[in-house]
Order: structure tokens, then sequence, then C-alpha cells
């Protein structure tokens, strides 16, 4: 999309009263310029006062029908930009987990901010356009009312001058659009010194090769836009020629061929020095113009992209078969999911993996690293589509129409778990209760909880677990998924979470589902499930601390 058909669909309604803005003002514009080409060919004594309100006159149309143009031009252009950033936070947030995993965070940090600020800032360069456009048609109809032959000869240098001009616009478009790309990486770059920091201090070779890294990403960068804007400047001079050509053509070419008399030569020449200026700002807006082009263009085909990543049964939160309730169990059927693979190499597949969950077990995943743990929880909970198999929920399967709601059943924490500004998604929360889960966490002196957000989140990373093990608390899901939560605490809270945590999310009737190699707490489950290579090697037996299930395994949600 470019920013004119932008401009032209968010514009629909109002685009009249633009039209007629940009007119009047051109008009006004030109009228302006008539007067006073007038004036400056009669003697002073006779300019009249009717001439004078005449210039008042037209000085005021001007400045009310420009004010309309900008003010309207900047309303449709930053509404139709909000439209497009709401319609891209809309779409990732419906967005199927792994494919956006893929488009990576770069590439939407980048158009919905950078790309967007590019749009947004030409909005006053198109409605200078518009305008000139209007004053550059009245300033020609001027020309044709002093001379025709004047007329055709500097329209046919300007449609022809304007012609060659734009021809040039689409090689500049192209080094934009390279530039586009190579931000991207660099933006990649720079998040990796940034996030890394740690690792670049303690080895200066790293740095310096990251480094260098940047530097040549930024070389070319610098190559590609300075290039761009050679192009355009060559473009500028060329636009310049133009104006000489009329003025050539009206001084020496015209008067070898016609007959025209002094006093209409020095009026034609006023006329076009008049249109030179709407005219050069016109071709000086263009470099603004293709850049919002290149942006708007890169906008559309992440919103492509965001949209071949659209969940396939999105808009069907509705349909819950479970109403928030797991009362029998989740069935795993012959399970097979695998990475997508952009290399051709093959990539890391589990299953078939079959395995029933009883609804209030307490079940912990062990195995290896890499041995496809994470992948496994990440199917059960809905975030990636088994490719094979099914998962089977109180005797429902769960489909493209019901993930959503199946979702809803858990609270996971894991290990690349987010911790929000604020509480969304967690309704009522009843703050003498979070007080009290803070001081169950040890966490009473390090952060407070004050209109619906924790007051401090820079927290060691054992202890902004056990901030995210509240949230999983207070959002009160059937079924709890902790992908190695112990992993970052310390002796006393990794004993808390097996002997004390776990046996009491059993009592109310909670299933649970722990990642775990804490090999000495294994008896804390009611069952241990191994995988290796992406497979189940075994199930083993464990003593779930003693903990009998809960009475009926009735898991309506508990009050706490
Ligand atoms: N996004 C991804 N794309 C492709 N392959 C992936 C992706 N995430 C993980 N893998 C691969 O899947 C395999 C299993 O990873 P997974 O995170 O499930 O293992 P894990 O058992 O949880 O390991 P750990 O104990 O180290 O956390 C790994 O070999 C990894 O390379």
């Amino acid at each position: 999309m470019t920013l004119i058909e932008l401009v032209t669909q968010e514009a629909a309604p109002e685009r009249r009263k633009i039209l007629v803005a940009a007119g009047v003002s051109g008009v006004a514009n030109t009228i302006v310029m008539g007067l006073v080409n007038q004036i400056t060919q009669t003697d002073a004594a006779e300019t009249s006062a009717r001439t004078f309100v005449m210039f008042g006159l037209a000085v005021a149309i001007y400045v009310v029908g420009a004010r309309n143009i900008y003010h309207r031009m900047t309303t449709v252009l930053e509404s139709a930009l909000h439209r497009v950033k709401t319609r891209i936070v809309a779409k990732v947030e419906q967005a199927d987990m792994e494919k956006l995993e893929r488009i990576g965070t770069a590439e939407i940090y980048d158009r919905i901010t950078d790309n967007v600020a590019v749009v947004s800032e030409s909005a006053g360069r198109l409605a200078f356009f518009l305008q000139s456009v209007c004053i550059i048609v009245a300033s020609t109809l001027y020309l044709a009312s002093l001379s025709l032959p004047a007329f055709c000869a500097i329209s046919l240098l300007i449609v022809g001058g304007f012609m060659l001009y734009a021809g040039k616009n689409r090689e500049i478009g192209e080094y934009f659009h390279r530039a586009a790309l190579t931000r991207i990486t660099f933006f990649n770059q720079l998040t990796d010194l940034l996030q890394g920091s740690k690792e670049v201090k303690f080895n200066r070779r790293r740095g310096r090769e990251l480094r260098e890294d940047l530097v040549q990403t930024s070389a070319i960068l610098r190559d590609d836009t300075k290039r761009a804007n050679a192009l355009l400047d060559d473009n500028f001079i060329f636009a310049a020629c133009i104006l000489f050509a009329a003025l050539g053509t009206i001084v020496f070419l015209m008067p070898l061929q016609i007959e025209i008399a002094a006093k209409t030569q020095q009026m034609l020449i006023a006329g076009v020095l008049f249109a030179w200026g709407p005219l050069s700002g016109c071709m000086g807006g263009i470099p603004a113009y293709i850049r919002s082009n290149v942006a708007l263009s890169a906008i559309d085909d992440l919103e492509r992209r965001l949209d071949g990543a659209l969940e396939a049964g999105r808009g069907a939160e509705a349909h819950d078969p479970w109403g928030g309730r797991l009362t029998k169990a989740i069935e795993v059927d012959q399970l097979e999911y695998t990475y997508a693979s952009d290399d051709g190499r093959e990539a890391f597949r589990i299953g078939p993996i079959s395995l029933t969950l009883q609804a209030g077990e307490t079940i912990f995943i062990v195995g290896g690293n890499g041995s496809g743990k994470s992948t496994f929880l990440k199917n059960l909970t809905g975030l990636y589509r088994p490719e094979l198999g099914a998962l089977i929920v109180d005797g429902t399967p769960v489909t493209e129409v019901n993930v959503a709601a199946y979702r809803e059943l858990f609270s996971a924490i894991y290990s690349d778990f987010h911790l929000f500004s604020k509480l969304y998604g967690v309704p009522a929360v009843d703050g003498e209760k979070v007080r009290a889960l803070l001081e169950q966490m040890h966490l009473q002196k390090k952060t407070a909880f004050e209109k619906d957000r924790f007051t401090r989140r820079d927290l060691s990373t054992g202890q902004r677990k056990r901030l995210a093990m509240i949230v999983t608390l207070l959002e009160d899901r059937p079924i709890c998924v902790f992908d190695e939560w112990a992993a970052d605490q310390d002796p006393e809270f990794r004993r808390h979470f097996y002997e004390e945590l776990l046996p009491a999310l059993k009592r109310r009737g909670k299933t649970v589902l722990a990642v775990s190699h804490d090999d000495r707490y294994f008896h804390c489950a009611d069952r241990v499930v191994t995988l290796e290579y992406g497979k189940v090697r075994s199930v083993e037996p464990g003593s779930a601390c003693g903990v009998p299930p809960a009475p009926g395994n009735d898991l309506r949600r508990s009050d706490g």
C-alpha cells in the first residue's frame, strides 16, 4: 500500500473536504500571485483600495484553507496509523505462538515504532503536496491566460521532467527497502550487545567481534542510505534544471518563434518563479514520500505474515466444553510434534507419546537436557498444536475451536516466563490474600502490592519466580505447570516447593505437572514420567509426599 492509497482509503468520508480546502487555498495563493504581478505592472498611484482588499481577502482564504488541509491531513494519517497499530497488536495477540516465534521481535518492534513514525512525519508534507499541486495547476492556468504557447511549452517541460524524475524513484525505493532490512539485523545485533553485556565484559574478543559486526551492519546502512540520498539530490538538481529550462524557453526560445510583448514576458517569468516554490517543495517532499511508501510496504508485509500466523480457531473462545474444570483426566493419545526446520536439516521431534494424566495427580516430568520436556509441555498446554495424535480432556478432544478455552485450564510458569507490569487477567484481586502470599514467598520486604501491580519487579531470578508463583496461585486454575521452577530457589525454598507447596496444591485438588531435575524430591510426585529423545522412557510411581488424592477429585476452583 502506498501513502496516497492509505490516505485515500482512510480519508474517504473527508476526501471532498480535503480536496476543496486544497483547491481553495491553491487558488487563493495564485490570486495573491496574480495581484502582485498586476500591481508590479501598474503605477503605484493606481493601486486601488479594492486591489488591496482583494489581496488581504486572498491571503485570509489561503490561511483558512491551508490550516484546514494541514489539520485534516494530520488527523486522517494519525487515525490510519492508530488503526494499523491496533490491527498489528490484535494479530500479534491472536497469533500462533510457534509462528510468532519465527517472525521474531525485532521486525515487529521496527515496524510498529520506526516505520510508523516515518509515515506519521509525512502528514505535513502530504498536505503541502496537495496544496502545491493546486497552486501549480492554478499557476499554469494563469500562465495559459497570459500566453497559450508558453503554457503548452511549460506544461510539456513539467510533465516530461516529472516522468523522468519519477522513474529514478524506483531505484531509490529499493535502496530504502534494503536499508529497512539491514536495520532489523542491526537491531538484533544491538540486542545481543545489550542483553549479553555481562558475557561481553568477560570476553573482550567476543565484544570486539560483536562490535565489528555492528559496525559492518551500520556501514551497510550508511552506504545504502547515502546512495539513496545521492540519487535524491541528483533528482532535486534535475528538478531545478526544469525551472531553468522553463525560464530559458520564455526568455530565449519563445521570442524566436512568436511575437511576445515584454510586459507579458515579465509576467510569465514572475508566474514561473511563483510556481517554482510549490514545485520544488513537492520535489523536496518526494524522499519522505518514498520512505513512507517503503515503510508502509514493510508494515503490509508484516501484516500479511501475521495473517498467515493467526491461530486457526481464533475467535472461538466462547466454545468451552469444560467450563474451567478438569474432572476426570487428560488423555495424551499418540501425540507427535516436530519443530519446523529452516535449513533443511532434521528438526527435533517428540512422540508418539501416549499418557493419561488423572485429575488431581502430581506428575513430575524428568529427563536430560534437550529430551523434550518443555516441548511436550508446550504441546500439552495447547501452546503448540500437535502434528499428529490428540489430546482428549474429560472425553472431549481438543480442537481448533476449543483450544483457547482448553489453555485457560492451565496456569503455567515456563523457564522463560514473563512478569507483567500489572496483574492482567486476574479479576477482583484480594489485596489481603496477595499480602499473605507475599509473606509466604518471603517477598514482603522486597515488593508490595498496590493498585493492581507489584511495586518492584527488579528482583533476583529466584525471587521473580516466587512472584510468578504468586500470580499462578491467584489465577487459581485447575492445572498448574511448573517448568523447573525450583531450579533457581535456595535449598529451603526448594524444600518448601516440593514438600509444602505441591502437597498443598494437591490437597486443593489441583493437577500439577512439574519439570524437575531434583531426584531427591521425586517421591513427592504421584508419578514420575521420564522422557528421552522426545519419547516416554518410563513412568514410575511416587508417594506424593504421603498426600492422598483430594476427596472425589472435585476440582472446582477453590477460594484458596
Ligand atoms: N523453537 C525451537 N525451534 C527448533 N528447535 C527447538 C526449539 N526449541 C527447542 N528446540 C529443540 O528441541 C529440543 C528439546 O528442547 P526442550 O526445550 O523441549 O528440552 P528440555 O527437555 O526441556 O531441555 P532442558 O532440560 O534443557 O530445559 C532441543 O534439542 C532443542 O534444540
